[in-house]
């Protein structure tokens, strides 16, 4: 069952934005803004959220990738372990997104993680949602490659509860 940010964090508009602050050497530039659209628009398939992506400036949702100690107080592992982590929607550092770039980033079934479907886990949070205890659902918090993935109806309760 889905669980919300304590308070119900939401963003109190719908037309999100993002920016892609730098990319990782693991996937073409192309490939790697095509997963993030791809795992937008997975959330914005089933609420009224629309997400436009930014080149300059301050988006909502800021995605990077880091390695280690990359600038918040919850440094990255190396590789395997934690995979990425986002913050609950609000100002500054909150609804951004940041992924290890110590893990090898792909988008099939092979070694690596797909960074397609973290990147829609991470998205969850960036919206408000929390882990769900269901392990079907894409909000829980251990990674598994899923190939023809589509949201589980518990994520899709919980998004729709708070948009
Ligand atoms: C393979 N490694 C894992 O499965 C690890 N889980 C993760 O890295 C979570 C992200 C996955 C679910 C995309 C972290 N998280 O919840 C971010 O919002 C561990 C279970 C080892 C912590
Ligand atoms: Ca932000
Ligand atoms: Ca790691
Ligand atoms: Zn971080
Ligand atoms: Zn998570």
């Amino acid at each position: 069952n889905y669980q919300t940010f304590e308070g119900d964090l939401k963003w109190d508009h719908n037309d999100v934005t993002y920016r892609i602050l730098n990319y990782s050497p693991d996937l073409d530039a192309s490939i790697i803004d095509d997963a993030f659209a791809r795992a937008f628009s997975v959330w914005s398939d089933v609420t009224p959220l629309t997400f436009t992506r930014l080149y300059d400036g301050t988006a909502d949702i800021m995605i990077s990738f880091g390695k280690k100690n990359h600038g918040d107080p919850y440094p990255f592992d190396g590789k395997d372990g934690l995979l990425a982590h986002a913050y609950p929607p609000g100002e500054e550092i909150k609804g951004d997104a940041h992924f290890d770039d110590d893990e090898f980033w792909t988008l099939g079934n092979g070694p690596g993680y797909s960074l397609f479907l973290v990147a829609a886990h991470e998205f969850g949070h960036a919206l408000g949602l929390e882990h769900s205890n269901i392990q079907d659902a894409l909000m829980y918090p251990m990674y598994k490659y899923i190939a023809d993935f589509s949201l589980h109806q518990d994520d899709i309760e919980g998004i729709q509860y708070l948009y």
